[in-house]
């Protein structure tokens, strides 16, 4: 089994910090969603596990080894993916140029084809004619062609209506079923909980929930007591 793992990672930006403390794993074949107010840090964490940014104290391991001072394009190729946020689509090439741009061969192409048939009546047109959420789309299959271990997605949902974000996340499971440990950023709480085993949710730079998705999703005063960062109400004992 594959793990991403972090290790009391905090994030300094600016004025000060905006990650504190953060002790995370996201395992091989699951889905995390990390989700949290605006403001609360969720982009910055994705940002230094990528290396968009540096740590200010702690240690970010694949398989338990330390990438946390490898370049980003050196994190890239050790199989972690980022995908931020906006759809960036070269919006003047096919959809097939496109994955050509991240593939190695043609047979990463044909993966992703096939992992994506949605595309393949798009895959001669000019990926700015599709609709946004095909867009993003081609976002994701262009990410799944290169091969990702660990998949991190920030606000895929931006500027498309839930109901066609909804259509994404079967999607966003197909590269769960394929091995991708993915960790999730998104606004929508509940859309991106109902895929997830796991989740972690941020305030203020602070985790003040870890555990099963489920729970927040089945609790909406743990899930309130999250967001805010007060303590969580006492837990019903049978
Ligand atoms: N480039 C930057 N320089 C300085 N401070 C920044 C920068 N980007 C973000 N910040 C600050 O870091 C903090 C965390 O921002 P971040 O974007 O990580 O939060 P977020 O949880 O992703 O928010 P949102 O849900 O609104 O996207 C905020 O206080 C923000 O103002």
């Amino acid at each position: 089994m594959s793990a991403l793992t972090l290790e009391s990672v905090s994030v300094s930006r600016g004025a000060g910090p905006v990650i504190s403390d953060v002790t995370l794993t996201v395992e091989s074949g699951s889905v995390t969603a990390l989700v949290g107010p605006n403001g609360a840090g969720k982009t910055s964490l994705l940002e230094s596990i990528s290396g968009v940014i540096g740590t200010s104290a702690g240690s970010i391991n694949l398989d338990g080894k330390p990438i946390g001072k490898l370049s980003r394009v050196r994190r890239a190729r050790a199989g972690i993916v980022h995908i931020e946020q906006g759809r960036a689509v070269f919006p003047s090439l096919t959809v097939l140029e496109n994955l050509r741009l991240t593939a190695r061969s043609q047979r990463e192409v044909d993966e992703a084809i096939a992992l994506f048939p949605e595309l393949e009546k798009r895959i001669a047109s000019a990926t700015g004619l599709l609709s946004g959420g095909e867009q993003q789309m081609v976002v994701l299959a262009r990410a799944f062609a290169s091969k990702p271990r660990f998949l991190l997605i920030d606000e895929m949902s931006l500027g498309l209506a839930p109901v066609v974000f909804m259509r994404l996340l079967p999607i966003v499971d197909r590269l769960r079923e394929n091995g991708v440990g993915v960790l999730l950023v998104e606004q929508f709480t509940h859309l991106a909980l109902s895929i997830a085993r796991d989740a972690l949710v941020v305030a203020s730079g602070r985790v003040t929930y870890q555990g099963p998705a489920a729970e927040l999703q089945n609790s909406p005063e743990i899930l309130r007591h999250a967001y805010l960062g007060t303590p969580p109400p006492p837990r019903e004992t049978a």
